[in-house]
């Protein structure tokens, strides 16, 4: 009998893509294999009126896909990075990080080039409290207004004149074939990325070795010890992916070089540290870099955006 993976994904066209990709690479590397895509709904997708960071909760984009897993629906599950929690369900874990794309956030808007050519009180649509307390502290003069919903419904909502402008991840964007939608990739002084952003993983049963086995070949070893980094710093720091916390690493020959950022999402306080450790140490530079974040004061930011 030939051989078969069954992916489970959310149903967004951004999350249909990374399902496929990961479908088409599979193939590739393993003649013969049927890969079967089973799409899902999510909490995260249902609730589309309220900002995420109200309705709560960590992993509104994961549970269901995890559920799918763990009662033998599906054997692999694509996630982007970024919405993934750093904790996984007893029995469950990911495996597999494939190689980053580009982990910055872009630009986009029909009448301007450049952030710097936004005039005073121009309206900006985003609804991540990261991308805000970083805009807003270098653009106070500038309106936030919330933008939810698929890469293709924000971009469609900044087409019918709701927005100025709107930030999304160039990843996305350069997935969906939305590549000349980029008016300009934000440099990453400007707008330090999501944890694990520009990253896709593939969460499977711990158990699983004939799984695990035809998915090794996908992994890139380079992306997963940056993503570590990143998301060891999110683990000391209790943050999910509703709050204002950017963290973003880099590897130059062998060494890994780890910013993070926590801010007030009105922009007024802005906590940064970095610092570099072998890539054998990614999990300490993350944990490390937390705690220098915690003695200037992260915790009560933090603490304060919980309460109601
Ligand atoms: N929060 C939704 C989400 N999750 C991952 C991406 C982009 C792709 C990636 O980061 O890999 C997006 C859209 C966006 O932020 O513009």
């Amino acid at each position: 009998m030939p051989e078969t993976i069954r992916i489970a994904t959310r149903k967004s066209p951004l999350a249909i893509w990374q399902a496929e990709h990961v479908a088409a690479v599979l193939r590739a590397v393993h003649d013969g294999l049927g890969v079967e895509i089973i799409g899902m709904t999510t909490k995260g997708d249902k609730i589309l009126d309220a900002p995420l960071a109200k309705v709560g909760g960590k992993g509104l984009f994961v549970k269901e896909l995890e559920q799918g897993l763990l009662d033998g629906t599906a054997d692999i599950a694509v996630h982007s990075m970024k919405d993934v929690p750093v904790d996984f369900p007893a029995g469950l874990h990911l495996p597999v990080i494939l190689e980053r794309e580009d982990p910055r956030d872009a630009f986009v808007s029909n009448r301007f080039a450049r952030f710097d050519e936004l005039p005073h009180g121009a309206r900006v649509g985003t609804s991540s409290l990261r991308r805000q307390c970083q805009i807003v502290s270098r653009r106070p003069d500038l309106v936030i207004e919330p933008l939810r919903g698929n890469v293709n419904t924000r971009l469609a909502r900044l087409d019918a004149g709701d927005y100025d402008a709107i930030i999304l991840a160039a990843a996305g964007l350069m997935r969906l074939g939305f590549a000349d939608r980029i008016r300009a990739r934000i440099s990453t002084e400007d707008s330090l990325p999501a944890i694990g952003q520009g990253a896709i993983g593939i969460e499977c049963r711990d158990d699983d070795e004939r799984v695990m086995a035809l998915i090794a070949p996908l992994h890139d070893a380079d992306t997963a010890d940056r993503v570590r980094a990143e998301r060891a710093m999110n683990e000391r720091l209790h943050g999910g992916c509703q709050v204002p916390i950017a963290g973003h690493a880099e590897l130059v020959d062998d060494v890994l070089h780890l910013r993070g950022l926590v801010g007030t999402t009105d922009g007024t306080r802005l906590l940064r540290a970095e610092a570099r450790a072998p890539r054998s140490d990614a999990r300490a530079l993350g944990h490390g870099l937390a705690d220098r974040l915690l003695e200037q004061g992260a915790g009560e930011i933090l603490a304060a955006l919980q309460s109601p």
